[in-house]
C-alpha cells in the first residue's frame, strides 16, 4: 500500500517510510492511496474480542505487510499491555443512548497514549531494522507531548524535542514533560501559542537542509500512523453497541482534527457510522467552517480545555483532500490562501460532502462548566473539561437523532485538569498512584522565543551535544 500526499508533489511512500517522514516533503499530509475494506462479518466478529485483537485486524490491512505480521502483532500486544484497564478503552453509559468511551487509561492519562504507545514501538522497530536514528520534533498543547515523552524516553534511536506554549498547559501536563530525566528528552517552552509551536514544527519539516541534517521525524497527528492507530477504538466501541447491524454516532472534542478524522477513517474502511459530531470549545473555527464554508483564523482564546485551544486544525486538510475528490491542486490553493490571507473558502460541492458526514457544535466556557456540574450531579461521573465538550456536543446530536446511540470520546482523565474540574463540580480529582508524586518531582525545560531559527539552533546544538550529530 502506497501513501500519497494531500498536496500531490511528494514521493509516494509505503507505511514505514510514511511513518518516519511525518510531514510530506511538499508540506502535505500522507494518506493511503486506496482504502482497504473490512467486511460486515469481520466487524461483527469484533464484539467480545480483546482490544489488541481488534487492533491487529484493523491495522493489518493498513500496514499491508510493510512490517512483518508477527512483529506488528508483538508491538500491538506490548503497546496495549501498558494500559491500566483490561478493556484498554472501556465504554460507560451516561444516559439514554449516551455513552462515554474512556480513552485515558494509558500511562499519561490522555487518549494520545493509545496511538503513541504503538508509534514508539513502530518507530524504534523500523529505525533499528534500518540501522538509522531520528530526531523527533513535536508540538503540543499538553497531551501529545506527555504521551510522546513517555513513549520515546530512553530509546537509543531517537532524540525527542517537544515544543509547548509557555504558561498555556496545565501543571500536570507540563510536569509530565519536564520531569522525565532521560537524556534523549527535551522539553521546550515556547513564548507563543500551540499554533505557533505547530507552525514552527511544520516550518522545520519544510526546511529541507535542517530536516535532512537532523533526520527529522514527527509524532503529531500529521503522522499518518497516529490517525490509523486511533481508528481502532471506533471499531471496539461500535462493535460493543451492536455494529455493524446497529448504526452508531460519535461526538468528539476536537482541536487538531486528528481524533475525529480517525473516526472518518474507520467509516471509510467499513464501519457504519451515522454522524461524526465535532465538538469545539470557544475556539470554534471548525464549527464556523461547517456552518459558513469560510475557514478563518481568529486569535486563540485560552479556555478550561487548553489542549483544544487551536485555530489551525492540521488534519482538516486530509478531509478536504477527500472532499475535493483527491484534487491536490485544489488543496495547494486552499493552503496557500491560508498562509497568505489566514483564511480560505470551501467550495459548495465539497462542503456539501463534508456536511453529509459531519455536524459541529461550539461549546462555550459557561456550557463546559455546566456540563461538568450537571453530569456530576445527575450521575456522579466526573468529566474532564475536554470530555465535557464532547458530551455536550453528544447531547445536541441526541436531541436531533434520539434513536441512534452516541458515543462521546473521553479524551483525558479529570485529574489532569483538577482546577477546572473542582471549580465546576466541587470535587478535586486525584491522580492515579503512578503519578501521585508528580508535583514534587524536579523539572527541567528551556524557555525559547517564538522564532523558528532560534529553536532550530537550539535543537541542532543540543542534538550535537547529546548524540554527536554531524553538521
Ligand atoms: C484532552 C484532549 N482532548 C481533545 C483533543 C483534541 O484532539 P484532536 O487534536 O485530535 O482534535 C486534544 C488534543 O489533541 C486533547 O489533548
Ligand atoms: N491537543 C494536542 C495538540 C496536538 O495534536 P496532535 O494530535 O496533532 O498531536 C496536544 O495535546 O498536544
Amino acid at each position: 500500500m502506497l501513501h500519497v500526499s494531500t498536496r500531490g508533489e511528494a514521493p509516494e511512500l509505503g507505511f514505514s517510510d510514511a511513518l518516519l517522514a511525518g510531514l510530506a516533503r511538499d508540506g502535505g499530509l500522507y494518506m493511503p492511496k486506496a482504502w482497504p475494506a473490512l467486511t460486515p462479518d469481520t466487524i461483527q466478529g469484533f464484539s467480545g474480542k480483546s482490544y489488541a485483537e481488534v487492533a491487529k485486524a484493523v491495522l493489518g490491512p493498513l500496514v499491508d505487510g510493510d512490517i512483518p505480521e508477527a512483529d506488528l502483532s508483538r508491538m500491538i500486544d506490548g503497546a496495549y499491555a501498558t494500559f491500566r484497564h483490561p478493556a484498554v478503552c472501556p465504554l460507560n453509559q451516561l444516559g439514554d443512548n449516551l455513552f462515554v468511551l474512556e480513552l485515558f487509561h494509558g500511562p499519561t492519562l490522555a487518549f494520545k497514549d493509545v496511538a503513541m504507545q504503538l508509534l514508539g514501538r513502530l518507530m524504534d522497530h523500523v529505525l533499528k531494522a534500518r540501522g538509522a536514528r531520528a530526531t523527533i520534533v513535536g508540538a503540543t498543547s499538553g497531551d501529545t507531548g506527555s504521551a510522546a515523552v513517555e513513549a520515546f524516553k530512553g530509546l537509543d534511536q531517537v532524540d525527542i524535542f517537544i515544543l509547548y506554549p509557555h504558561g498555556r498547559v496545565s501543571d500536570v501536563q507540563r510536569r509530565q514533560m519536564t520531569t522525565v530525566a532521560s537524556p534523549n528528552v527535551h522539553a521546550l517552552a515556547v513564548e507563543g501559542t500551540f499554533d505557533d509551536c505547530q507552525s514552527m514544527v511544520k516550518g522545520m519539516f519544510n526546511h529541507a537542509r535542517f530536516r535532512d541534517e537532523l533526520q527529522l521525524s514527527g509524532v503529531n497527528s500529521i503522522n499518518w500512523a497516529r490517525v490509523a492507530a486511533q481508528a481502532v477504538y471506533y471499531f471496539t466501541a461500535a462493535a460493543s453497541l451492536g455494529s455493524p447491524h446497529r448504526p452508531v454516532s460519535f461526538a468528539v472534542p476536537t482541536g487538531n482534527f486528528g481524533d475525529i478524522l480517525a473516526g472518518w477513517v474507520a467509516k471509510r474502511i467499513g464501519l457504519p457510522i451515522e454522524q461524526l459530531m465535532i465538538g469545539t470549545n470557544a475556539n470554534d473555527i471548525l464549527a464556523r467552517t461547517l456552518s459558513s464554508g469560510a475557514y478563518e483564523i481568529k486569535g486563540v482564546q485560552p479556555t478550561a480545555s487548553p489542549s483544544m485551544d487551536i485555530q489551525i486544525s492540521s488534519n482538516f486538510e486530509r478531509l478536504l483532500f477527500e472532499a475535493y475528490g483527491r484534487d491536490a491542486g485544489a488543496i495547494r490553493r486552499l493552503m496557500a490562501s491560508l498562509t497568505q490571507a489566514q483564511a480560505f473558502l470551501v467550495d459548495a460541492e465539497p462542503l456539501g460532502r463534508i456536511r453529509e458526514e459531519f455536524s459541529a457544535t461550539a461549546v462555550d466556557e459557561a456550557n463546559v462548566a455546566a456540563e461538568m456540574a450537571e453530569t456530576y450531579q445527575a450521575t456522579g461521573y466526573v468529566l474532564d473539561p475536554h470530555t465535557a465538550v464532547g458530551t455536550r456536543a453528544a447531547r445536541a446530536l441526541l436531541k436531533a437523532r434520539p434513536e441512534t446511540p452516541v458515543v462521546a470520546l473521553s479524551t483525558a482523565h479529570p485529574a489532569k485538569f483538577p482546577d477546572a474540574v473542582e471549580r465546576a463540580t466541587g470535587v478535586r480529582p486525584t491522580l492515579p498512584p503512578h503519578m501521585a508524586d508528580i508535583m514534587g518531582r524536579q523539572e527541567g525545560f528551556t524557555v525559547l522565543p517564538n522564532d523558528q531559527s532560534a529553536v532550530e539552533r537550539f535543537i541542532r546544538e543540543r542534538a550535537r551535544a547529546v548524540r554527536g550529530v554531524a553538521a
